[in-house]
């Protein structure tokens, strides 16, 4: 695929600086495979407890399904999640993906090989519009970490004392997003406004991580966002989360440091990157925070 007869790059860089936000149309994966992947992921979540919970994460690692806690926390998150990191394929973990349901196993594959292709193709240009070479991140990123979060946020009888997803941004270089039915929820702040998501037909939603916003030494922004549950509608979301390779070193892109601009933030193996980041509570820029240089 050829990156630049899909993107437009001025509308990338305009949507993104500002926002760290953007819709896809036209991204080129095909709808019968969405399709498949929407049913597989929807009967999955209708599976009886019992199956779910044979994917509860196993102690120390968050990979895997889990549920709200029932009578927790008031501000407990109000979704059901399926996490696990996919890619290099050794870190799979072999009671997770090898053992869901062989439909949302199929497709799930086959969508992740697409996916990846997409964002390929879309770093490069994002690379491009900072006048970097495209090869550059595109290399730093191909066979890299991805993980994949499948959401499920239930109806809930009281949704305005309820939050479907507490606020944060993520820790990824990208994150791709499918929303299943396009149902409403996502909000992203803006100025210390929330705004709701309106989101366009049979597009993808893109985020920013606190990775791109560290090797752009923040010219582009992380998005921070959160999701709210409504109430008589389910709501189901699908996040792809693109990271460089696990060798590969975390900070700012040498081309764009110089006397006038110093790095922003330090530099740490994406190994290092991510033990930090999961160590803390899911947030707003906790871990980009921690590595910034100089902060007051
Ligand atoms: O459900 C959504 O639309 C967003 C999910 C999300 O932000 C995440 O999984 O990190
Ligand atoms: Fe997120």
């Amino acid at each position: 695929m050829d990156g630049k007869k899909v993107f437009e790059l001025e509308k990338l860089q305009s949507a993104c600086r500002d926002w760290g936000i953007f819709q896809l149309t036209n991204h080129g994966v095909c709808s019968s495979l969405m399709k498949k992947l929407d049913m597989a992921i929807e009967n999955f979540y209708e599976l009886p407890s019992d199956e779910k919970m044979k994917f509860t994460p196993q102690p120390g690692n968050g990979e895997g399904y889990s549920k709200p806690i029932v009578g927790g926390e008031i501000n407990s998150d109000y979704v059901e999640r399926f996490y696990m990191i996919t890619s290099p394929l050794y870190t799979r973990q072999t009671h997770l993906f090898p053992k869901l349901p062989a439909s949302l196993r199929e497709s799930l594959e086959a969508y992740l090989v697409e996916l990846e292709k997409l964002a390929i193709a879309l770093l490069g240009c994002l690379a491009e519009t900072l006048k970097i070479d495209k090869e550059v991140i595109q290399k730093m990123y191909e066979k890299g970490m991805q993980s994949v979060r499948m959401n499920y946020y239930p109806p809930c009888p009281n949704p305005e004392f309820v939050t479907g997803l507490t606020s944060h941004s993520d820790g990824s270089g990208i994150t791709i997003l499918h929303q299943v039915d396009g149902v409403d929820g996502l909000q992203v702040k803006q100025d210390g406004i929330w705004i709701p998501v309106q989101f366009l037909p049979n597009a993808f939603v893109v985020n920013l991580g606190d990775i791109f916003e560290i090797w752009s030494n923040g010219l582009y922004r992380s998005i921070e966002h959160k999701v709210t549950v409504n109430e008589n509608t389910r709501r189901i979301s699908i996040g792809v989360f693109f990271n460089p390779k696990l060798e590969v070193e975390i900070g700012p892109a040498d081309s764009l440091i110089n006397h006038e601009n110093p790095p922003l933030f330090n530099t740490v193996t994406l190994d290092k990157y991510l033990k930090g980041f999961f160590s803390r509570k899911l947030g707003v820029k906790t871990y980009l925070e921690h590595m910034r240089i100089n902060k007051f």
